[in-house]
């Protein structure tokens, strides 16, 4: 590619990658390969409204890695668009401080706070394109605010419109271009200016399944061939699957969980993780068809009740079957799930197993030691 985004450094200024200071994250050693680009500590922030003070953000600390895809994740009125416009810089805390690539930029102002976001393009649910441009125009426009030579803006338009697959579309209008090809036009604009990071608040959300796949490969593809580090918020657990490779929740201001995807889909600690990957996990009440009142029936029989998740390797493997051939035991799958995350196979079942105690316990530890996580859902 004729671009290969040849980092334009002439408009933006890139500073040395140091370590964070002091969060005592794991990314604070410095210059390390996966030192952090964006770090945030202990950031607090709340609103007044009439009806009294909302808290957005409370004690928020988290630390965004070079070149990874951070994914932000929680319900409505989480904080999750507060954060990421921390993340932006369009928000300044309260408390607490924003690094980026080491240097504080808490509470910059004027055309030092204008640099800095130069280093941060983002993208938007609406794609918030200018109707009354075509695409090529909606993606000069940054780069006629950075005060780039027409000519060298023509050229990289038109490089950055072939990037997104939209090179044919140079003269269309937004009313003119599908969801996902104006979300296409929005990311071209949002890396016009060579960014590092680039922060996405719940850009797929408006478009349906496919071109949201669609959107999340190219953003995927684009980070690997950019070395771009990526932050997206959704509120969509199917989104954080296929393209994170970290994920953060939040509830009510703060970070109730975070790590990365495989583990946090693998062993989800908090309700609200939970909550979100029950229908991914297949992990919710046991079917009605199978309890009476919530427990299994019928009662008295020598039955236990487990969901079992198989990541990386084990996806692969008949681990069920052998199971059933080593052991006095029958398995019957109540229900599962078998995906990907990323590009690592993911698989959730239910299962009930049926024999004399000793055999069924020892089938369970069969499970655990061939590597799956096994919880135990009800024992009759
Ligand atoms: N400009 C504002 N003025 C007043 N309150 C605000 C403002 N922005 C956010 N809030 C409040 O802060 C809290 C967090 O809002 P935020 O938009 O960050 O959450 P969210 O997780 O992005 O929600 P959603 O998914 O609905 O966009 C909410 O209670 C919200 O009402």
């Amino acid at each position: 590619m004729a671009l290969a985004l040849a980092r334009a450094s002439s408009f933006v200024p890139q500073g040395p990658l140091r370590g964070p200071p002091g969060t005592g994250a794991r990314s604070s050693t410095e210059g390390s390969a996966d030192a952090a680009v964006i770090v945030l500590k202990n950031v607090s922030k709340s609103f007044r409204t009439p009806a009294g003070t909302v808290p957005a953000l409370v004690g928020v600390n988290l630390h965004v890695r070079k070149g990874e895809v951070f994914g932000i994740i929680g319900l409505s009125g989480a904080g999750k668009s507060t954060l990421i416009r921390t993340m932006a810089l369009l928000e300044q805390p309260d408390e607490g401080a924003v690094y980026l690539d080491g240097r504080d930029v808490t509470h910059l102002r004027g055309a030092a706070l204008r640099a800095e976001r130069r280093r941060l393009g983002m993208i938007f649910q609406h794609f918030n394109l200018l109707r009354s441009r075509t695409a090529a125009e909606n993606v000069a426009l940054p780069l006629e605010i950075a005060g780039v030579p027409r000519a060298q803006i023509r050229r990289r338009v038109a490089e950055l419109l072939d990037l997104v697959g939209l090179g044919d579309r140079a003269g269309a209008y937004p009313s003119q271009l599908s969801g996902g090809q104006k979300q296409r036009v929005a990311i071209a604009r949002a890396l016009a200016t060579d960014p590092a990071v680039l922060l996405s608040d719940e850009a797929t959300s408006a478009l349906d399944p496919q071109t949201t796949r669609s959107i999340l490969a190219l953003l995927r593809d684009l980070g690997r061939r950019l070395g771009l580090t990526i932050v997206l918020v959704t509120h969509e657990m199917d989104v954080i699957r296929q393209v994170c490779d970290r994920v953060a929740v939040m509830e009510g201001g703060r970070i109730v969980e975070e790590g990365p995807v495989l583990e946090v889909f693998s062993r989800p600690r908090s309700a609200v993780t939970r909550a979100f990957l029950e229908d991914l996990r297949g992990d919710g009440p046991l079917p009605a068809w199978v309890t009476v009142n919530g427990k299994p029936h019928p009662a008295g029989e020598d039955r236990r009740y487990v969901h079992v998740t198989f990541v990386g390797p084990t996806a692969a493997e008949p681990v069920i079957s052998r199971m059933v051939r080593r052991f006095a035991v029958e398995a019957n799958v109540l229900r599962g799930k078998v995906d990907q995350i990323g590009e690592s196979p993911f698989g959730a079942l239910t299962l009930e197993l049926r024999g004399a105690p000793q055999d069924v316990a020892r089938a369970t530890e069969f499970l655990t030691d061939q590597g799956l996580i096994v919880e135990v859902l009800h024992h009759a």
